[in-house]
């Protein structure tokens, strides 16, 4: 968890509660299970949600193996497979490269387990940017609050 209050990976009813972990290789596992909430047509995954998942768990990936601040410029997603309400995406996501304030990174979502079909696919640039940014456009007090959750997932 990167901050109590985030949509994907914090403790907010209605938020998705995702979590990731550091693997071998720097490849970043999370998980995301679909409920009744996260529905687009009767018993399936709504689309958007399912890009809010890869946001979640590519911005972890970058901020954790990178650790540089750093914003979403674009985020391409490919579903490949339907994702009905009830099933887990497991998530792996990883750093693809990085060329100055762009951060490149990648993940696929398997269907209810590790080795499970690919559902959906995922690339993300990521683009650094100064603390200053989320002080400025976002809450004055961000950093703290930031730091508060740096410290309690170090
Ligand atoms: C306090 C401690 C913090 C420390 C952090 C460390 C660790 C944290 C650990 C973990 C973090 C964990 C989890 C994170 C989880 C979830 C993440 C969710 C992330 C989000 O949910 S975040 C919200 C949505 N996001 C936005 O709210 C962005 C709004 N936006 C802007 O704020 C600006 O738009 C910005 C800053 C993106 C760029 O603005 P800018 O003025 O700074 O820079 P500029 O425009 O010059 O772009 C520089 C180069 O990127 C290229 N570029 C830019 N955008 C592009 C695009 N779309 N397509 C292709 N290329 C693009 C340019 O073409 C140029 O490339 P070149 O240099 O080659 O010319």
């Amino acid at each position: 968890m990167h901050y109590d209050r985030c949509f994907g990976c914090g403790e907010l009813d209605g938020g998705l509660h995702m979590r990731s972990t550091m693997g071998e290789h720097a490849l970043v596992h999370s998980r995301f299970t679909v409920t009744e909430a996260h529905q687009g047509a009767p018993g399936l995954a709504h689309g958007g949600l399912l890009a809010c998942a890869f946001d979640e768990a590519i911005g972890s990936t970058v901020g954790n193996v990178l650790r540089r601040p750093s914003v979403t410029g674009k985020l391409e997603t490919d579903f490949v497979r339907p994702v009905p309400v009830g099933s887990t995406l497991f998530i792996t996501a990883k750093v693809d490269g990085v060329a100055g304030r762009k951060l490149y990174a990648s993940a696929e979502g398997r269907l209810d387990t590790e080795d499970g079909p690919v559902a959906v696919r995922a690339r993300a640039l990521f683009v650094e940017v100064a603390l200053e940014h989320f002080t400025t456009h976002g809450a004055p007090d961000a950093l703290t609050k930031l730091k508060r959750a740096e410290q309690i997932n170090p």
